[in-house]
């Protein structure tokens, strides 16, 4: 489901830190990049509803009010909970009844394969399993749209590529968005990206796109990796980010 920002402008006290941002978000998995204090989380809880934008909207079609499952960047789970529990309670808090809690969450851990760990306490979990838990709380009241910030920071190379299958096979059936600084997360996993910088969408696009924009003159496409390590001063002076 495509799900779509019109005009949303956001700021810290008197620091604007989103301009006027328009952007449809498409089923599948985009990836949101840029660089540091670009303000990609700040991006994120605007759409999730964490903060208010102080202008414009956001919207479904059809009008309906979107649902969001969110995991952030750093989050904790109370370590003597068992993981079930801890997806059956997000999933109630997230408006699923009581009775339809425990279904709902094993539906959540079985998509993040966990299913096998829905009995264990949360601190006996890896980082990597804790993370994919994280996924499932946010998942299990069905939401329209997944957000995640920075999902795969902090893991080990297997746990990453774990959690990298996890998501895209969530991306097949959902509209999911994801901010990152990892290559790799965008080779994998992303069918779009956006790019923010200086409070604005720089660049909507496929991974295709924005490497065929900044080859440019016809010359062969730039890799993204390439594009990337030169850094995103010139990726934006590429596209042209004049103000
Ligand atoms: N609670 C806050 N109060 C004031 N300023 C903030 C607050 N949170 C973030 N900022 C500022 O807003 C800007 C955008 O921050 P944000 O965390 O959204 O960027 P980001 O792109 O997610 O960065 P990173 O890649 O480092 O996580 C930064 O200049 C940051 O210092």
């Amino acid at each position: 489901m495509d799900i779509t920002l019109h005009g949303v402008s956001f700021g810290y006290g008197r620091k604007p830190v989103l301009r006027d941002i328009d952007w449809t978000i498409r089923p599948g998995v985009t990836g949101l990049l840029g660089e540091n204090g670009a303000g990609k989380t700040t991006l994120l809880s605007v759409l999730v509803g964490l903060l208010r934008p102080k202008s414009g909207s956001i919207t479904l079609p059809g009008d309906t009010t979107p649902r969001f499952g969110f995991v952030p960047q750093r989050f904790s789970l109370p370590g003597e909970m068992r993981a079930a529990d801890c997806v059956q309670y997000t999933a109630w808090i997230n408006g699923v009844s009581r009775a339809a809690a425990p279904a709902a969450a094993e539906r959540a851990l079985a998509s993040v394969d966990l299913s096998h760990k829905a009995s264990a306490r949360v601190r006996s979990l890896s980082g990597g399993q804790r993370q994919r838990l994280g996924v499932a709380a946010g998942l299990a009241h069905d939401p329209d749209v997944l957000v995640l910030d920075e999902p795969t920071v902090g893991l080990d190379p297997s746990q990453r590529v774990r959690i990298r299958e996890v998501i895209a096979k969530i991306g097949e059936t959902r509209t999911v968005l994801l901010s990152t600084h990892v290559l790799e997360d965008v080779r994998f996993l992303c069918q779009r990206v956006g790019v923010l910088a200086r409070g604005k969408l720089a660049f909507d696009g496929t991974v295709e796109e924005i490497e065929a924009k900044i080859a440019g003159d016809g010359s062969a496409p730039s890799r993204l990796e390439s594009i990337l390590e030169r850094g995103y001063r010139t990726l934006l002076d590429t596209l042209g980010d004049d103000d």
